[in-house]
Order: structure tokens, then C-alpha cells, then sequence
């Protein structure tokens, strides 16, 4: 049965988003990676499914699957598209997100737009997850990272020189550090002042990506804690900038960013591996 799907992004970092709000397709692990290859599928760096929210507070759940086919609890850029999508059906510039993560509440900001707030940053080694108890803010390895889960977990190195490490070099060896029991996101962070920074990361299930809303968040936290920035900084990443604000009244991260729709389509999932 052919399937449609919209085919979206944030700053470059894509997705395939299929809405099973009435009709759940046969979305297998495999079938998902396959769908993400870019070259034998449609291809992605997410694939992002929408189903009925039953959490109060929620317009739709959604749920985050790596080109690997491995689940997120988190997608920052992904969250930001779905939330534009959601705002435009209803016609409200204020939706809910239920996510495996919580439910995060977004705000059209303007057309292609939005304001998501991506909830509070866990710190603790056994939240990341950590593989046993340590300082989240100074890993006992090599480059000093520190760690936070924003749903998902992260890594964050602060380099002396934008392009001192090479993501594709160092990420994926990092991603799997036996440190990481559920893999995790490697960010490389150049801090250029009190309110910006410089930013790529090796993502975990999908390696590098032009950007990483949950990454960025992950990176002025860690930042923050470091007293490297102020409350509110821009991320640069290779493709374009976001504003993230970790609020000190309540510790929400507030991430600010486009989303873009480039095209609709339609696959048949029978079509691919089970
Ligand atoms: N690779 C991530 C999920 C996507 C995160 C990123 N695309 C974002 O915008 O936050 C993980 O496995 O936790």
C-alpha cells in the first residue's frame, strides 16, 4: 500500500516524516534504515513517524528513528518541523509535542520559525547514561568532554580551534565508547565568545549531520556549566545558526530555529526488507 511522506528539514539536518495519525504502516528497524539510505531509499538523517498524543497538553506523538534504524528519545530539528507542520494544520502558533522524551511545547514564531522548548537538561552519569558514576562535567577521557542528556545522550568537547578535530575521524569510535552504554551524540564545540559558538557533531545511528538541535542545546549547557557563555548564545553549525536560552527561572532550554518542508512523496513499505 503506497505511503506518504513530507520530506523536511532543519538547517539541512533531514527527515522523512510519515503520519500514522490514521493508518499504521508495517515500520520495521530494517525497514526504517532502508527508507534512510540515500541512496538505494528515500533518504535521511531521520525518519520520523506521527501518531494519535495521549498525553495531556499533546496535539500528536512523535517518535525520533536514527538512518541506522535505532530510536531517540529526542530530535531538536526534527521537533521543530513536526511542530510547524502541527501549527499549520490547526491553525494555532502554540502546539504540544509528546515525545518518548516528555511533552515539549513549541511556538510558531513567525513563518518557518519556531520556538521549541526542549524541557531540562539531565546531569547526572546515570541520566546521560554514563557506564558508572562520575562528574558529567569533566569525563576521564581524552579531550575532557562533558556530558547531559537532553532526551538523548551527549557528549561535548570544547576544541581550541574550530577544525581542531574531524568528526568523521573521531566520532564514530567515540559514539561507541564503552563510557556510553546506550551509544551517544559527539558534539566538537568552538567557542568563539560570551554568546556564540561554533558546532558539529557525529550523531549517533546517523554520523555527521549539518546540524543537531538537541546537540546544540546539549553544547550551551555544557558550556554554561563551564562558564564559557552566557544564558542565551548562538550555535553555528555547517548548515546555519540556532538561539539557545537555558532559562534560569525554571532550567528549560529554549531552542530557536527554522523548519522547512522541501517536498512530498509516497513509498510502498512492501518494497523494502521487513
Ligand atoms: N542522533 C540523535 C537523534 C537526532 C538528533 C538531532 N538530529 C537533533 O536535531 O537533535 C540520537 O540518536 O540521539
Amino acid at each position: 500500500m503506497m505511503t506518504g511522506f513530507l520530506k523536511m528539514h532543519g538547517l539541512g539536518n533531514d527527515f522523512v516524516v510519515v503520519d500514522e495519525r490514521t493508518h499504521r504502516h508495517d515500520l520495521t528497524p530494517a525497514r526504517i534504515a532502508a527508507l534512510s539510505d540515500r541512496h538505494t531509499g528515500i533518504g535521511c538523517d531521520q525518519f520520523v513517524t506521527l501518531r494519535p498524543a495521549c498525553a495531556e497538553g499533546a496535539d500528536v506523538f512523535v517518535r525520533f528513528f536514527n538512518a541506522d534504524g535505532s530510536e531517540s528519545g529526542a530530535c531538536g530539528n526534527a521537533s521543530r518541523c513536526v511542530a510547524d507542520l502541527v501549527a499549520r494544520e490547526t491553525g494555532r502558533a502554540q502546539v504540544g509535542l509528546q515525545t518518548r522524551a516528555g511533552v515539549l511545547a513549541a511556538t510558531l514564531v513567525r513563518p518557518g520559525v519556531v520556538r521549541v522548548d526542549m524541557g531540562v537538561p539531565a546531569q547526572g552519569w546515570a541520566d546521560v547514561p554514563l557506564a558508572k558514576a562520575m562528574d558529567t562535567l569533566h569525563l576521564p577521557i581524552p579531550g575532557d568532554p562533558a556530558a547531559v542528556s537532553m532526551g538523548n545522550p551527549h557528549a561535548t568537547f570544547f576544541l581550541s580551534a574550530p577544525d581542531a578535530v574531524d568528526p568523521c575521524v573521531a566520532g564514530p569510535e567515540l559514539e561507541h565508547h564503552p563510557l556510553f552504554p546506550e551509544r551517544a551524540n559527539i558534539g566538537f564545540a568552538h567557542v568563539m565568545g560570551r554568546d556564540a559558538m561554533r558546532l558539529r557533531v557525529w550523531e549517533r545511528g546517523s554520523g555527521l549531520t549539518r546540524a543537531c538541535g538537541s546537540g546544540a542545546c546539549a553544547a550551551v549547557v555544557n558550556a554554561i556549566r563551564r562558564g564559557l557563555v552566557e544564558r542565551t548564545c548562538t550555535v553555528q553549525m555547517d548548515g546555519g545558526e540556532l538561539t539557545i536560552t537555558w532559562r534560569e527561572s525554571d532550567g528549560h532550554v529554549l531552542m530557536t530555529g527554522p523548519a522547512t518542508t522541501s517536498f512530498t512523496g509516497t513509498f510502498n513499505p512492501e518494497d523494502y526488507p521487513r
